[in-house]
Formats: C-alpha cells, structure tokens, sequence
C-alpha cells in the first residue's frame, strides 16, 4: 500500500527548480524565483555550488531571502548538501548525494522533514531507503553542464531498471532536461524532473516553468 507521506512527496515533484546564484545569468536569485514560482513550479532547491558561489554570511543571508519567498507561495525549501543551514534556517527538507553527509545520519538529526537522496545503483537506492529516504534524485539523465563533477549519464533506461527492480519510493529525474524530453523521463516512472539550467536560465523563466508543468501533464 502507498502510504500518505508518499503521495504527499509525488505532489511535490512533478517541476522540482533548483538553483543558486552560479544559475541566474547576475540577475536577482530571488527574482527568478518569484517568476518560476508564478510559473507553477512544485518544488525548490537551494544549491549554492559552482563559480563565485556565495559563501558564509552572504551564503545564508540568500537563503533566508529564498526561502522567505518559498514560504510567501507555500512552496516547500529544500537546502542541497547543507546540513548545518538547514538546521538554521528550520527549512522544509535537504537533499544528499554519495559524497554528502550519510542520509541515516541527516533522518536522525533532521527528523520529520523531507530527505532527498541521489543515487546511482540499486544497492543505494536499498541503502537510501533503510535510511529513510523521501525520495530518491537519479541521473544525469542527459548530459549537463551545471555539475561539473557529474557521474556518467544514465539515461531514462535508469528509472526504468529502479521500477523494475521493485522501488516505488518517489523519484525524481535530473540533469538536462528540458521541456522537450521531460515526457521521457516521466513515462520511464520518474515523479517529477529536476531542473537547473532550463528554468534559470531562460530569458523567461515563467514561460520556462510552465512548460515543464504541460510536460508533466499537469
Ligand atoms: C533532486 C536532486 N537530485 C540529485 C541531485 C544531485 O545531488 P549530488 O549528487 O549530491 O550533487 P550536488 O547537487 O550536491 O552537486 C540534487 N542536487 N538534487
Ligand atoms: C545537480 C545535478 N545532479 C545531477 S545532474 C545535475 C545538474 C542538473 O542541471 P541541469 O538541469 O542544468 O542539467
Ligand atoms: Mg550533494
């Protein structure tokens, strides 16, 4: 049986925007989050990573900026990486990879909030769930150019082998999609598509959103 809690997180993940001041082209992160928001998206991530990320005090004083936003629109905020901000900030959840903070340690000290996991294989996937994961992020799906240090690309064949092999845990695709292969992604089991480049990016960000909820059928 799929539990409450698991309905809950598949509302959230049909347009999961991601972002940080690396992605907004010098304009006003809270700005583009205002127009993706206006656009429909269900979701958002504070990903402050790449060049001339903000650190320290200016780190945090965005993120409560962002996130002031996301509560105004009674849109959940998720903290990437960051443990320690999220615990400040009381946000609404985190996300980790596999070269984060374990996730059976985040679901310890940040109990009752919403937990994101990247993984790559199933025997993460199973270790992800043990620990109490919400959700699980899987990809690049396509290749991108918003993460550097980005495993191999997967392709949706990935979704495909996770629902095969049993999860039903809520997932997200990530990593180059756009609103032209988010149908893809969708139909291979996926929840929702995570997106940096495509919505931040845009010159206009809410037509941007939109597009990815029309994708999604939503
Ligand atoms: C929704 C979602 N899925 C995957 C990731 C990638 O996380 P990670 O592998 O830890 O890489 P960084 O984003 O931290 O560089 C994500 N952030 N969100
Ligand atoms: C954070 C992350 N994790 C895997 S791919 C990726 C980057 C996604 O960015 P884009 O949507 O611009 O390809
Ligand atoms: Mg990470």
């Amino acid at each position: 049986m799929i539990d409450k809690r698991t309905e809950q997180i598949k509302e959230l993940l049909p347009v999961y925007f991601i972002m940080g001041s690396p992605n907004c082209n010098g304009r006003d992160p809270v700005n583009v989050l205002e127009e993706a928001i206006e656009g429909g998206i269900t979701l958002f991530q504070f990903r402050e990573k790449g060049e001339k990320a903000l650190t320290g005090n200016e780190k945090v004083r965005l993120a409560e900026r962002l996130q002031r936003v996301c509560q105004e629109n009674h849109i959940p905020f998720i903290v990437n990486d960051d443990l320690d901000l999220a615990i400040e900030l009381d946000a609404d959840g985190v996300h980790v990879g596999q070269d984060d903070l374990e996730a059976g340690i985040v679901r310890e000290k940040f109990s009752n909030k919403i937990l994101g996991v990247s993984t790559h294989t199933i025997e993460e996937a199973a270790q992800a769930i043990k620990d109490g994961a919400d959700y699980l992020g899987l990809g690049p799906i396509y290749p991108t150019s918003s993460k550097d240090d980005a495993e191999e690309v997967a392709g949706t064949e990935i979704i495909e082998r996770f629902r095969d092999h049993g999860i039903t845990l809520p997932i997200v695709g990530i990593g180059g999609i756009t609103s032209e292969n988010a149908e893809q992604v969708i139909q291979a089991g996926a929840d929702g598509v995570a997106v940096i480049s495509a919505i931040a990016s845009s010159p206009n960000v809410e037509e941007a959103a939109k597009s990815f909820l029309r994708a999604n059928n939503k």
